[in-house]
């Protein structure tokens, strides 16, 4: 196991000397405490550690749904954090895809007008092909008349992943994308994002707790008090149980 990791401005995301403090005084969180990690493009990297490790802080910050205290957030080599919010909000919208539990899906809206929203809002058309290739490997082909309401959450959540896959967008930001799947339909997704990164050249960071999840990524960067605690390349599930059980019997 390494556990170093250099800062890397060529990386498509990459945090640098990232510091996230909640709160002042004697209740102050120091959530991310100097964190430097980079994602290279096309890999498929997994964020893993102990509760209250600072997982979500960082993917938060690294997609610039939360700021940072201190530090640098690069996507493709441009600094994130000093970006004025016209510009953030461009960025997010045209070059980040998020896949989070909370699926943000619109009720108002069908699957398929859910699924192409990123699109519609960027003036952009969906690449049939690619629509069609989510919409059957992710099996919503039956579904997409549906409103979210009439959708189940494994549903809810493979139209949030299409929606994020469609557009095509450098960096995709998964929190535990596979949380409420069925294991069939959770390996699917896990391919699919791999799928991406290979021939699609999309960077895929993904927080996850469970190993089987992370030994589908190139990579796990593992978490521990708000510091990088390590890294596992090419992860198995047995690597990445110890490395966790390490982390844990360390505390
Ligand atoms: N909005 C907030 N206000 C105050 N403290 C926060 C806030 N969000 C997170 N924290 C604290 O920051 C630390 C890191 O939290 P974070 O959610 O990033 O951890 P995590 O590794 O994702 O945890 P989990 O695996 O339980 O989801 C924790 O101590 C948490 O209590």
């Amino acid at each position: 196991m390494q556990t170093q990791s250099s800062p890397d401005t060529l990386a498509a995301v990459a945090a640098v000397n990232l510091v996230k403090v909640y709160g002042t005084g004697d209740t102050a969180v120091r959530a991310l405490d100097g964190v430097t990690v980079g994602f290279d493009r096309g890999r498929f990297t997994a964020i893993m550690g102990p509760s209250g490790s600072g997982k979500s802080t960082l993917m938060h910050c690294l997609a610039g749904l939360d700021t940072a205290t201190s530090g640098q957030v690069l996507l493709g080599g441009s600094d994130l954090t000093r970006q004025p919010d016209k510009v953030l909000t461009k960025a997010r919208r045209e070059r980040i895809g998020f896949v989070f539990q909370s699926f943000n899906l619109l009720p108002q809206l069908t699957a398929a007008a859910n699924i192409t929203l990123p699109l519609d809002l960027a003036g952009r058309r969906p690449d049939p092909a690619l629509y069609d290739r989510l919409v059957t490997t992710l099996g919503l082909t039956g579904r997409l008349t549906h409103l979210p309401s009439e959708l189940s959450g494994g549903q809810q959540q493979r139209v949030a992943l299409a929606r994020a896959l469609v557009a095509r967008p450098e960096v995709i930001f998964a929190d535990e994308p596979t949380g409420n799947l069925d294991s069939r339909s959770g390996a699917e997704v896990l391919s699919l994002l791999r799928d991406s990164a290979r021939d699609l050249g999309q960077t895929i960071v993904m927080v996850t707790h469970d190993p089987g999840a992370a030994a589908y990524a190139h990579r796990v960067v593992l978490l521990a008090d708000g510091r990088l605690a390590g890294e596992i390349h090419s992860p198995d599930i047995a690597a990445v149980t110890d490395a966790l059980q390490s982390l844990a019997a360390a505390r």
